[in-house]
């Protein structure tokens, strides 16, 4: 188990080809997913839930990211004038959209008006389980990375996610081991960051 300071002071994320077999054992996942459950949340409203793309299910998420994409190129008439290779190719891209690593979890914003709590408290509660889960994966000795990518912003491709209107998508932490440790990447100047008041 490394020491807390040494892992946050020196972790990365994965590059999404660096995350392989194996991904976390069920055992590991329950402990990733109940850690990044355990995140401040201003009135305890849970205002975040959490979707396991695992085995088949990362393959179903890509017909339906595949799917919505063919309709939208259908409705812009883009098949009729690109070159159905390339439709193809960019569709199955899609299906193996989540298939590039073991396991995927959807970190689901459900922020909505409260009477007390701000929606944006609620906003950055989800960001704080997204970093959770990629902590707790990198304690548990994975590899893990937070993206976004077009699903994110796109309502029907949430939709075909099973999140309703007002859900939002604060991150795909994709999960694996990782085969390359990145070297550190720039890190911003303290000094460029830090005011004291
Ligand atoms: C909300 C959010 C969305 C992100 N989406 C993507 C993405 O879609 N693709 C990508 O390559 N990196 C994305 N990143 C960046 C990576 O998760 C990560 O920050 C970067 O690779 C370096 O991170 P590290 O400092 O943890 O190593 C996103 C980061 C955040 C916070």
């Amino acid at each position: 188990m490394p020491d807390a300071i040494e892992l946050l002071r020196t972790r990365r994320s994965s590059r999404i080809m660096d995350l392989q077999e194996p991904g976390p054992s069920p055992q590991d996942l329950d402990t990733i997913l109940a850690i990044a459950a355990r995140v401040p949340d201003h009135g305890k409203l849970a205002p975040w839930r959490f979707i396991v793309f695992e085995g088949e299910g990362r393959a179903r998420a890509g017909e339906a990211f595949a799917k919505v994409l063919a309709a939208k190129a259908f409705a812009a008439k883009d098949l009729a004038t690109k070159n159905q290779d390339t439709t193809d190719k960019r569709l199955d891209e899609e299906r193996k959209r989540f298939l590039r690593v073991p396991l995927v979890v959807a970190v689901v914003s459900r922020a909505a008006p409260h009477v007390k709590i701000p929606e944006w408290e609620q906003v950055m509660s989800a960001a704080a389980c997204c970093q959770n889960m990629l902590i707790a994966a990198l304690a548990l000795g994975y590899g893990a990375t937070w993206i976004s990518e077009w699903p994110t912003y796109d309502a029907e491709a949430r939709a075909a996610l099973g999140l309703a209107e007002h859900e939002r998508v604060a991150g795909f932490i994709y999960m694996g081991t990782a085969a390359l440790q990145l070297e550190d990447r720039p890190r911003p100047d303290l000094a460029q960051i830090v005011t004291r008041f």
